[in-house]
């Protein structure tokens, strides 16, 4: 089969041939297993135990998914820990869960981040439970996958004013507090790989994304003399509820993203939990304005040209080699 496609390949330009339907439609060739088997990802909490001992943490979507992750990891690590969303069952019950596991508390607090109003009360109330935080991680975020030719104006204003103004609001209001109190403290935005390419069907979740991306690398710049870092996580793909519910609802795109992820699976919220923590530790204080991707290596996948060729078997090699070698001139 090889052999006759690329006799016909050699008939052909070596462009037509990567243009072919076999081409595209063929899988990669048959490998002894995953790359999975070499990337499988470590438990635990890798900070040593203290290293947030007398520090705040204020983590905003900490109730659910990659916050809750990192609220937990921060309270392992000893941190006191707030977290809000709109939810208030939802905080009060893994705020509730998190403390009985740690022994560390943790306070829920309901605020709707597209309210500045909302936004200042919940804070107040943390400045009189723990004090201002020495660690802030905005998290909560808003999306679904949807034709741009399908947005209501609603749509973009609802997923727009959670993830950009959301964000600006929670920050503005921490810092001018922190700078008041001459405090410093570590801002972390999680954002995700397609804030810096775009992406097609979650356009105002990229358009706020990178609004976040660059209002976090500003404030890096500007905010450093007041004792304030600011770093972004781009994460790639982690099987959450919250958004697995909105970006593939019937579960038909999972395994589309696993084949072009290089490391051959998806992330765990432990994981960026772990890399959160370090971010927001004192053993990153030279850390600041950093964007960091963290995706198993999909985002270079899908962006490279020649990716596709890791289809090409040795075999089918052989033959393109001795084409490639027979070329002479231009
Ligand atoms: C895979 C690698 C990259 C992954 C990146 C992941 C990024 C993420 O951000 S995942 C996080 C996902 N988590 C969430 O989205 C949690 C919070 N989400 C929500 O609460 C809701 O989904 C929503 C964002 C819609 C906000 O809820 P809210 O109750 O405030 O809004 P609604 O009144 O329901 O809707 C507001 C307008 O949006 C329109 N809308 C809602 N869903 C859709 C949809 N699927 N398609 C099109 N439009 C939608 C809704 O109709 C409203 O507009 P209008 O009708 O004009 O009033
Ligand atoms: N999972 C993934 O594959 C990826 C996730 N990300 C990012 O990771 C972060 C966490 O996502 P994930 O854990 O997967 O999803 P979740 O849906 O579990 O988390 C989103 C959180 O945001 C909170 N939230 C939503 N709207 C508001 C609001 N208006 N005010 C306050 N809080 C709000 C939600 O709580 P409530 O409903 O109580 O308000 C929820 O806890 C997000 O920033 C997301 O963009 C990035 C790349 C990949």
């Amino acid at each position: 089969m090889a052999a006759a496609v690329f006799r016909r390949a050699e008939g052909s330009s070596v462009t037509r041939f990567f243009q072919s339907s076999w081409f595209h439609s063929s899988p990669a060739p048959q490998q002894s297993g995953s790359p999975q088997r070499f990337f499988a990802p470590a438990d635990g909490v890798m900070l040593p135990t203290g290293s947030f001992k007398d520090r705040v943490a204020f983590i905003t979507g900490g109730g659910t998914g990659l916050g809750r992750a990192m609220t937990t990891t921060l309270s392992m690590l000893g941190a006191q820990c707030v977290i809000a969303s709109r939810k208030l069952d939802v905080l009060q019950q893994t705020a509730n869960e998190i403390s009985s596991q740690t022994g560390n508390q943790v306070y829920a607090v309901q605020c709707d981040v597209r309210d500045p109003q909302a936004v200042s009360h919940c804070v107040d109330q943390m400045e009189t439970m723990t004090g201002l935080p020495d660690v802030i991680i905005n998290n909560a975020a808003g999306n679904f996958v949807c034709p741009s030719e399908r947005l209501s104006p609603n749509g973009w204003k609802s997923i727009t004013d959670i993830v950009l103004n959301g964000t600006a609001y929670i920050t503005l209001e921490l810092g001018k507090r922190l700078i008041k109190k001459q405090k410093g403290a570590s801002f972390l935005a999680i954002t995700t790989i397609y804030a810096e390419s775009g992406s097609g069907f979650v356009v105002p979740s990229a358009s706020a994304k990178a609004g976040v991306e660059a209002l976090y690398k500003s404030l890096a710049a500007e905010w450093g003399r007041y004792g304030h870092r600011f770093n972004i996580i781009q994460p790639g793909p982690i099987r959450t509820k919250g958004a697995f519910s909105r970006l593939d609802p019937t579960g038909a795109f999972e395994k589309s993203m696993i084949t072009r992820i290089p490391t051959g699976r998806l992330g765990t919220p432990e994981e960026i939990a772990n890399l959160a923590a370090y971010i927001s530790s004192d053993y990153a204080t030279w850390m600041s304005g950093a964007v960091i991707r963290f995706d198993g290596g999909e985002y270079v996948s899908m962006a490279g040209e020649f990716n596709e060729l890791k289809k090409v078997t040795p075999d089918q090699w052989d033959v393109m080699e001795a084409m490639i070698r027979s070329t002479k001139g231009s």
